[in-house]
Formats: structure tokens, C-alpha cells, sequence
């Protein structure tokens, strides 16, 4: 072992600016804390995998831990283990402890946040987790920085040699895999869009959803508008095999290089996802789809987060980082100001903006203007 110093044996545990031995056990604490997070993303993970939030729900009342067992067909010689990763879960706020129907005993019942998990309820996230903690999504944040010293636009790039979206080209299951996880948010969005956010799309006779996926955004609202037809450009391998309807069609293109014509254009989750530069000629685009509309719409509809409000709960801004900081690895995107967001508007020759606060949560509602 190391000696240590004499120097360092009369301060004993103190350290620079660390006053007093509580606050040199306070910040042990917090860098185990924040060492061990992860953990809690592996245990939601589990979860998911064991289907627990579906047994809870198809049990339709609490389940005891031995009854949990036997559902989940447990090893018997993993019930301490199964205890354990429930008790981190109730802490990290995805189950409750209640007492069970039939007495005594304590039983788990679902909390709001693993509703969302149970597989196939309609606004389910499950697709959402098994994406996002899958090894292919979680493996570029062990290059961020191998990244910083490369000349690689992406950490996701440094591991796998490609990025985001030519690897979605190339490799189908990642491909579905990013779908559906996608999906998943669409899902949720869509109903809230169309009941609440109805000023934004009336008096539509076309949109396109630039980006829109497999079309779950795009096929809502124009079922939602009476007279809205909606189109859905995405990258080919995207809209592959993907079934239009009177209302809805299909382009594979690549929105740097055309957007097809329309009242207006609907960027969810686009933006972010590039740089400046990028998000620039992506918006001169959108500016030539609209240009030759002479409706009312006439507007680029962005849904996005907004970062910067001193105002909001820490919790919120530390999820919008924790976006900005999966922007930074995947791909070559951000999450925004409205200073930053004003900016690009401007520079790619917008007029004006408007953002409502639409009740979306973490994203605002942004309407552009040429
Ligand atoms: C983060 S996803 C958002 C999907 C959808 N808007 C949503 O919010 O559910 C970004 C989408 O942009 C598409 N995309 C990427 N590059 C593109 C390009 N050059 N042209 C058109 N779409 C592109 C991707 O295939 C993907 O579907
Ligand atoms: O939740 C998301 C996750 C990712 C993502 C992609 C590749 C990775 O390796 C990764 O770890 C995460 O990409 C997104 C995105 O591009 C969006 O526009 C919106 C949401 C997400």
C-alpha cells in the first residue's frame, strides 16, 4: 500500500474545500450516487424484460413478492433477488408498496410511470425502454471521449463507423428498433396534438411531416382535420412497404434535398437532432414547400424541446440535458434557447415565431412564419 503523506495524515480526510468531515462524507456520497446511476436505468430494464409492470396489470390488484415470483415463473432461488431489484424500483418511483387484498402482507401495485410500461396498452413507452437501454443505443456514451479527441461528428459514429441514420440503412433491426421506439412517442403526442393543440393544425388543407416516421403523427391528424391530407417524407428505408390511405401518403426522399409542396410543414423531433448549419438549410427547405401556398397556414410547425427557463424544476432541465447530451452522442443535434431557436428561424429567412405553452410536457409547440 501507499504511504501516506504527513502532510496528508494530520488533515486526515480533508480536502481542499472541504471543510468539515460531513461534507467530505456528503460528497462521497454524491459521486457514488451519480457512479451508480446507471443502475437504475438496468433495473427499469429488468423490469421490462421480466414483464413485471404486464403481471401487475393482467393480476389486476397488488401482487405479493411470492406471488410475483410465481407469475414471472422466478427461480425460487432468486426471491431475495427479486425483493431487491422491487425495493430499488419502489424508490425510483415505478412501484408502490401497498398492503395486499388478502391481509397483512405487503404487496406492489403499478405506479403512473409503469402504467406507461405495461406492453400493450395503447400509449405504452415499453418499446420506448427495450430501445434505449439496448446495448447498440447505450454503447456510444463509452466513446464520448475517444469522440473529443477524433474528428468524428458523433461518438455514435466513432464506435460504429457510420451514423445514426445510415447505420438505420444498413443494419434492419436497429432500423426497427429506432421505429418503433419513435412510435412510441408519436403515440402519446398525437392525442394530445389533435385535442389540444387544435389552432395550430385548423384550416390545414395539407401538411407534410418532414421526418414523420412510420406516419403515426401524420395519419392522426389528418384523421383529426377533416380537410387536412397529410404526406410523410422520410428516408427510404423508413417508409419502405409503409401503406398510404386517401388521406395519408408516403415519400422516401431526404429532406436536405427536396420537400414535397403544402400549407405547411411538421417537424417533430427533427431539428434537435442536427446542428446549426444543418437545421438551417433543413428550414430554407421547408421554406421552399411552403412558399408557393397561398393559404393561411403558410407556417413551419416545430415540436421541440426548449432549454433555459431558470424558472422550470430541476428535474426538468436535468431531463433536457440528459437530451442534449444523447444529441451530442447519437448524433450532431442539440436542444436549444429561444435565443438559439430565434436565431435559426431568422437566419434561414423566417419573419416571425410564436410559441404557445401547449401543455406537451418537457416540448413547446413552436409556429414559424415566413
Ligand atoms: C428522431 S426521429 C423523429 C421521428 C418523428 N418525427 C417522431 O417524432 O416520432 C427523426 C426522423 O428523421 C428521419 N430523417 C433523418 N434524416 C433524414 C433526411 N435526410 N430526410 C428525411 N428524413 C430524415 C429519420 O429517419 C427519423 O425518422
Ligand atoms: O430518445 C432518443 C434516442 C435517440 C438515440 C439514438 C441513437 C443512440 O445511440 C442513442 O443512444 C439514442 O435518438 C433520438 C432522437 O434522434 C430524437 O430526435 C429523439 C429522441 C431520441
Amino acid at each position: 500500500m501507499k504511504k501516506v503523506s504527513s502532510t496528508r495524515s494530520t488533515n486526515m480526510a480533508l480536502l481542499n474545500g472541504i471543510e468539515s468531515t460531513q461534507e467530505l462524507l456528503d460528497a462521497q456520497a454524491h459521486v457514488w450516487n451519480q457512479t451508480f446511476n446507471y443502475i437504475n436505468s438496468m433495473s427499469l430494464k429488468c423490469a421490462v424484460q421480466l414483464g413485471i409492470p404486464d403481471a401487475i396489470h393482467r393480476h389486476g390488484a397488488p401482487l405479493t413478492l411470492s406471488q410475483l415470483a410465481d407469475v414471472l415463473s422466478i427461480n425460487k432461488t432468486k426471491s431475495d433477488g427479486l425483493f431487491r431489484l422491487m425495493r430499488i424500483l419502489v424508490q425510483s418511483k415505478f412501484f408502490d408498496k401497498v398492503k395486499a387484498l388478502s391481509g397483512e402482507e405487503e404487496a406492489y401495485c403499478l405506479t403512473r410511470a409503469s402504467r406507461l410500461l405495461v406492453r400493450d396498452e395503447p400509449l405504452s413507452m415499453e418499446t420506448f425502454v427495450v430501445a434505449m437501454v439496448d446495448p447498440i443505443f447505450v454503447d456510444p456514451f463509452h466513446h464520448v471521449g475517444e469522440w473529443f479527441g477524433d474528428d468524428h461528428p458523433s461518438p455514435f459514429f466513432t464506435k460504429n463507423g457510420r451514423n445514426v441514420w445510415d447505420y438505420a440503412g444498413v443494419e434492419q433491426s436497429f432500423n426497427q428498433l429506432f421505429n418503433e421506439a419513435m412510435a412510441t412517442d408519436a403515440r402519446l403526442v398525437t392525442g394530445i396534438l389533435v385535442q389540444e393543440c387544435k389552432q395550430v393544425f385548423e384550416g390545414l388543407e395539407t401538411m407534410v411531416d418532414v421526418g414523420g416516421g412510420t406516419g403515426i403523427v401524420a395519419r392522426g391528424v389528418a384523421a383529426a382535420f377533416p380537410g387536412l391530407k397529410c404526406v410523410v417524407l422520410d428516408l427510404p428505408h423508413v417508409v419502405a412497404g409503409l401503406e398510404g390511405s386517401e388521406k395519408l401518403s408516403f415519400v422516401g426522399g431526404d429532406m436536405f434535398e427536396f420537400i414535397p409542396h403544402a400549407n405547411a410543414v411538421f417537424l417533430k423531433w427533427i431539428l434537435h437532432d442536427w446542428s446549426d448549419e444543418e437545421c438551417v438549410s433543413i428550414l430554407k427547405k421547408c421554406k421552399e414547400a411552403i412558399a408557393g401556398s397561398n393559404k393561411n397556414g403558410k407556417k413551419v410547425i416545430i415540436v421541440d424541446m426548449i432549454v433555459g427557463d431558470e424558472r422550470e424544476e430541476d428535474k426538468t432541465t436535468e431531463t433536457k440535458l440528459l437530451f442534449d447530451s444523447m444529441m451530442m452522442a447519437a448524433l450532431t443535434g442539440k436542444e436549444r434557447s429561444e435565443k438559439e431557436w430565434a436565431n435559426l428561424f431568422y437566419t434561414s429567412g423566417f419573419q416571425n415565431y410564436n410559441i404557445t405553452p401547449y401543455p406537451l410536457g418537457l416540448r413547446s409547440v413552436m409556429e414559424v412564419f415566413p
